[in-house]
């Protein structure tokens, strides 16, 4: 079983137990508002009970699915972007082999995936037909509002290149759509392809709905246990459940990310241990980016992947701006371990730590580099896990949603919203030509010359 603690030793001498303490009421209403859905933004709190309510019918339809895309292709392509790819890459990664696709068809059981559709690169496009060369490909697109333009265009190349391979019926069989029930260009292609449908219900907004088919079905795929994430999800659920901040870790989280908000401390810095961990970084980074990010308010979410980034990052950490603080993931029992070796030459100088496992190494970077950059002024915020399991995964997650409406109705703002993620898009359809957009283009090319 997985467990997650919370651990700020070494952020509280940045603030008192008293300062904390005097978010109690704002806390226990902000927990009614997700809870009794009274908070803005209460159209898309459906995944505040969603691993209570997802239906054996909707997981067994996932984990069929998923047997039949492991049975008949090498390559999976997953086309989304945003919340529609980055809870199931973050999953991918953090519970499976460190090298999925590159690992053997023998000891790979499931097909190779790749995430595509989050760039419109020519380039990238062009070196993806050639990698799919020769290979049976499924593809899962997943797309909320169905009219993305990123996932849209790379799933119109790659319809018209599955298509050519295996004619229109071939085809249909090898598509699967993630998206509304009745909305969207997506939806309008599916139903008139007859391509196999998952649904994305109105009231889960895309960055909250990993815990759906847009996250399960490729998990699945990669044959992790969606039903023990479902079950590490509804842990969370009912460990987070109290109002009362002092029983509440979830709840003190979202609260010292405030209270460091309004000391000046604007960027919070998610650092982890694992380079399996770095995708969950991506996925809490839109979770909390665009929760957050608005009315010109909201911390900076940033992430670090340790040791790595101590070679690049590690300068600024340590001594630049201090309006940093940092969450530091550290999983207690890693996967997999390994033994340095003795050398008896011992030129590289690593005797003293032969016999020592690299493991042993990390954690005393981990400590280490903690508390370096507490002496420099960086409040570090330690959430330990237990170990690295579908359970923990599901638990994480959890946590980190539910915290994320927290501290979003503590800042003041409408966490469910994404309003200015629409300005890029106005102008690029504008300059694209878009019809409807005339006027807009005019403005934007003369501001361009
Ligand atoms: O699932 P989709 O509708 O294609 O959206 C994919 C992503 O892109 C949008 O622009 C939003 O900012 C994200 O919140 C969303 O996750």
């Amino acid at each position: 079983m997985s467990k997650l603690s919370l651990d700020y030793k070494n952020a509280s001498s940045f603030f008192s137990e008293d300062e904390l303490k005097y978010f109690q009421p704002y806390v226990e209403q902000a927990h009614n508002q997700l809870h009794q859905k009274t908070g803005a933004g209460n159209e898309f709190l459906g995944w505040v009970d969603l691993p209570k309510k997802i239906s054996e019918t909707e997981i067994s339809d996932i984990k069929k699915t998923a047997d039949y895309v492991k049975n008949n292709c090498d390559v999976f392509l997953v086309i989304g972007i945003g919340g529609s790819y980055l809870g199931a890459k973050a999953a991918i990664e953090m519970l499976n082999h460190s090298f999925y696709n590159e690992l053997s068809d023998e000891k790979r059981t499931a097909p190779k995936i790749y995430f595509v559709g989050q760039n419109v690169s020519g380039t990238y496009l062009k070196h993806l037909i050639d990698v799919l060369e020769g290979k049976e490909v499924m593809v899962n697109v997943i797309s909320k509002s169905g009219t993305t333009t990123e996932p849209a265009v790379a799933f119109r190349i790659i319809r018209e290149l599955l298509e050519k391979k295996y004619g229109k019926e071939g085809a249909q069989k090898r598509i699967i759509a993630t998206t509304d029930k009745s909305k969207g260009a997506l939806r309008a292609l599916a139903d008139q392809e007859g391509y196999k449908t998952f649904v994305i219900e109105d009231d889960i907004g895309g960055r909250f709905s990993v815990l759906t088919a847009v996250g399960l079905l490729p998990i699945a795929v990669s044959g992790a246990d969606i039903e023990e994430i479902i079950k590490g999800a509804k842990s969370a659920y009912n460990d987070f459940n109290s109002p009362k901040l002092l029983d509440n870790y979830c709840y003190q989280y979202a609260v010292i990310r405030n209270i460091f908000y309004r000391k000046g401390k604007t960027v919070e810095i998610m650092a982890n241990y694992e380079p399996s961990l770095a995708y969950l970084s991506e996925w809490w980074k839109q979770l909390y980016g665009e929760s957050e990010g608005k009315d010109h308010k909201g911390l900076f979410p940033a992430s670090v992947n340790f040791t790595t980034d101590l070679h690049s990052m590690g300068q600024y950490i340590q001594d630049g701006m201090r309006n940093l603080f940092q969450t530091v993931i550290e999983v207690k029992s890693p996967k997999e371990d390994i033994t340095l070796p003795y050398d008896q030459q011992n030129l590289d100088g690593l005797n003293y730590l032969s016999g020592k496992t690299v493991n042993f190494i990390n954690d005393k970077a981990l400590k280490g580099t903690l508390l370096a950059h507490t002496d420099g002024n960086v409040p570090n915020i330690v959430l330990k896990l237990d170990n690295i399991s579908e359970h923990s995964f599901g638990y994480l997650i959890y946590f980190f949603e539910k915290a994320c409406g927290i501290s979003g109705y503590l800042l003041g703002v409408n966490p469910f919203d994404q309003p200015g993620v629409e300005a890029y898009k106005k102008n690029m359809f504008a300059l694209l030509g878009k019809e409807g957009y005339e006027k807009e283009k005019e403005v934007l090319e003369n501001r361009l010359k």
